[in-house]
């Protein structure tokens, strides 16, 4: 069996050709959607996926609004720029490019943005309307997952799913996600501390690798014809490395690859979910 491919970057350009449309509506109604992003310090992929994001607020017609710092910034620098974009009307929804440096709060950040301009969907008060299953914007990357699951016509409902990943941006609010009426599958949450992985993973109809350990998924641990779903990203000096083995295409039914899977996705849904807030506006 060889597995099909979850194609994200496809299912990104479909979702954009849409978000086109949806944004020259609002434009005829005089609302221009305007993303902003918070960038502190050096780290080579965090200014990849930014310059991802503007790349395609400029293909889609939403305004960009960027600010990078540099990585010595305090968290009252930081917090000054986050009340800056609070108050700023033409920046519709932001968000905080995670890492931050070490010596900043992320927590203490995201806690800060203005709920109603919560791109990403990490606000405390977001998350917990997540929780409550009451509407609000929602992490970009889960959100992405489940989109590109039912795009592909993956069965979710009854379906064993085992994420791997306990993670804020992922893990944990996917688990939610996925439990959620309208999706109706059964979660089980793996982490460092789960005793037997490979058990977890056999038994489950959707694997969902989300914890930056190259090539942790290998094909003997897979159901056949289950479906899989690289979200790690490890960078090593012969390149990018994803928490799957490249043999578990050999005996999934569904393959959604790193890179070309969820990643492209995680992009989509944010301008999706900036999209939206202006839509509400
Ligand atoms: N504030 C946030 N920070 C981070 C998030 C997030 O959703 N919000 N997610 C990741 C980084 N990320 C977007 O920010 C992101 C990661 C990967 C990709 C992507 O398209 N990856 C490619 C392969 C990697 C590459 O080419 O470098 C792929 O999978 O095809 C997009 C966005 C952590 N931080």
């Amino acid at each position: 069996m060889t597995a099909t491919i979850l194609d994200g970057k496809a299912t990104r350009n479909a979702i954009f050709e849409d978000l086109r449309v949806r944004v020259r509506a609002l434009a005829a109604r005089g609302v221009v959607p305007g993303l902003g992003t918070v960038l502190v310090g050096d780290d080579a992929g965090s200014h990849s996926y930014v310059r991802g994001k503007h790349n395609a607020c400029a293909k889609i017609g939403i305004t960009s609004i960027r600010r990078d710092l540099p990585a010595h910034t305090t968290q009252a620098q930081l917090h000054e720029v986050i009340d800056e974009l609070n108050a700023d009307p033409a920046c519709t929804g932001y968000l905080i490019q995670l890492p931050l440096p070490g010596h900043l709060d992320a927590g203490a950040a995201l806690a800060r943005v203005d709920p109603e301009k919560d791109s990403d969907g990490l606000h405390p008060m977001n998350l917990g309307k997540l929780v409550l299953g009451e509407t609000g914007p929602l992490p970009c990357t889960p959100v992405g997952i489940i989109e590109l699951l039912k795009r592909y016509d993956v069965p979710l409902a009854g379906a064993n799913v085992t994420v791997v990943g306990r993670g804020v941006t992922v893990g944990r609010p996917l688990g939610l996600l996925l439990t959620r009426r309208s999706e109706n599958a059964t979660v089980t949450l793996c982490h460092t501390g789960t005793k037997d992985l490979t058990a977890e993973v056999r038994r489950a109809d959707i694997v969902i690798a989300a914890a930056g350990n190259p090539a942790l998924i290998t094909p003997d641990m897979v159901k056949p014809g289950a479906a899989v779903l690289d979200v790690g990203i490890t960078r090593t000096d012969e390149g990018l490395v994803g928490d799957v083995h490249p043999g578990v295409r050999e005996v999934a039914g569904w393959l959604a690859p790193m890179p070309g899977g969820v990643g492209p996705m995680t992009i989509a849904m944010l301008l999706t979910n900036t999209v939206l807030a202006a839509e509400r506006s």
